[in-house]
């Protein structure tokens, strides 16, 4: 059956690594027999120039006419001094929030051939697995009054019983399906809504005997992040703490340019992009590292379109290129060759047809 995807590569290295994410994709079509029909939109600062608007109805129809959307980032220089309404940031917490994608899946996981560019230590970062799960939709990026005067400026921090349930349920669910541990991360011993969350919490637990529940707070979380990674399983926090804990943690396996998000709601329908930003330092120059945005692709084909056996095989072609010793500039090492967005991405091309061939002579053979 055909899965129409949305496809909004936005600002700066998006348009670049959404490029290369949709040729993976293009490849998994071939070699199983899947029909995706991808259709551009316009986000960000590129809808701005374009309509003076971060996200068009137009790019919202095109969503809401697909089965999910791929993005790439949001954002630069060009539009810091824009007036906060039509910031392109805008549009990405606009798009979030249109479609209630309420939790957004960060998943960090040490991969052996990168270690060599984490600036932690080998025996810290070598065993790390560990989940986000950060409430999207709610908290200070969403709540009013949030405004500007000469000498003041207020933001607003809300989070609701029923948004906190949703989300920690949503964190339950998933670390059932992998080492049962959930460490939930607050402000409780200062904000209102952190003790909220985590009375909701102490409630929900209640329904999930199977999993070991820890409050942590987000200082000390920070900390531990770095002292003991690998002690974490699923992370489940409210939107701004996830938004700064994830960019920590990608420190962890060597780059932010290898993590990718997935941001669902709960019918299946998602939104696929990488935790990085739009990365104006390096944007143009074909040194973005794409393997975030190809992984992002994957958790599509395996949260919206159930296809888990493509998405591993896109994920064990990226390890493979990585074992391989190929990397883009944030990854490699001092004498080490620097492929560009597109050698890297080709090296998975490759991988995915060496894998393709390896498969037809099993079949063959069989
Ligand atoms: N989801 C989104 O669309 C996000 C957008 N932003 C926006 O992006 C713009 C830049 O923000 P920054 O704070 O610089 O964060 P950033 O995530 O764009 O970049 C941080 C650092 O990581 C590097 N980096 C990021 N992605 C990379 C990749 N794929 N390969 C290699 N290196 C990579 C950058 O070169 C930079 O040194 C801002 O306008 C910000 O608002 C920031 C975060 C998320
Ligand atoms: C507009 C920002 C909230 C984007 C961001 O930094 C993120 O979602 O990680
Ligand atoms: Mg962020």
């Amino acid at each position: 059956m055909e899965k129409r995807v949305a496809v909004l590569p936005g600002d700066g290295v998006g348009p670049e690594v959404i490029e290369a994410a949709v040729k993976i994709l293009q490849v998994i079509e071939r070699r199983f027999n899947h029909t995706f029909k991808f259709t551009h939109g316009l986000i960000g600062g590129s809808a701005i120039d374009k309509h003076g608007n971060p996200l068009p109805n137009e790019t919202i129809a095109l969503c809401e006419e697909s089965d999910a959307v791929l993005l790439g980032a949001v954002g630069g220089p060009k539009w810091d001094q824009s007036p906060s309404e039509i910031r392109p940031e805008k549009g990405l917490l606009a798009i979030r929030k249109h479609f209630g994608l309420f939790a957004n899946l960060r998943p960090v996981k040490a991969v052996p051939s990168l270690l060599q560019a984490s600036p932690l230590k080998e025996e810290v970062a070598k065993n790390v697995d560990l989940l986000i799960v950060r409430e999207l939709t709610g908290g200070l990026y969403f709540g009013e009054p949030s405004r500007r005067t000469e000498n003041s400026a207020v933001d607003t921090l809300v989070y609701t019983r029923e948004e906190i349930e949703r989300i920690v349920e949503k964190a339950f669910e998933l670390a059932r399906l992998r080492r049962g541990k959930v460490a939930s991360v607050d402000k409780a011993n200062v904000l209102q809504t952190s003790k909220l969350w985590r009375e909701v919490v102490e409630e929900k637990k209640k329904g999930y005997p199977d999993i070991e529940v820890e409050h942590m707070l987000v200082d000390s979380t920070a900390m531990k992040l770095i002292t003991n990674p690998g002690a974490f399983d699923v992370i489940v926090t409210e939107n701004m703490f996830g938004d700064i804990l994830s960019d920590e943690a990608s420190v962890i396996t060597g780059s932010l340019g290898v993590l990718p998000s997935a941001s669902l709601r709960s019918d299946g329908f998602g939104l696929y992009e990488p935790v990085h930003g739009s990365a104006p330092d390096i944007a143009g120059q074909g040194k973005a590292n794409p393997a975030a945005a190809i992984l992002s692709a994957a958790m599509m084909l395996k949260y919206s379109f159930g296809m888990d056996t493509e998405a591993a095989v896109i994920e064990e072609a990226v390890n493979a290129v990585f074992e391989d010793g190929f990397f883009t500039a944030d990854l490699a090492m001092e004498g080490q060759r620097v492929l560009s967005t597109k050698e890297w991405t080709d090296k998975v091309v490759n991988e995915l047809d060496i894998q393709s061939v390896s498969d037809c002579i099993m079949y063959t053979y069989a």
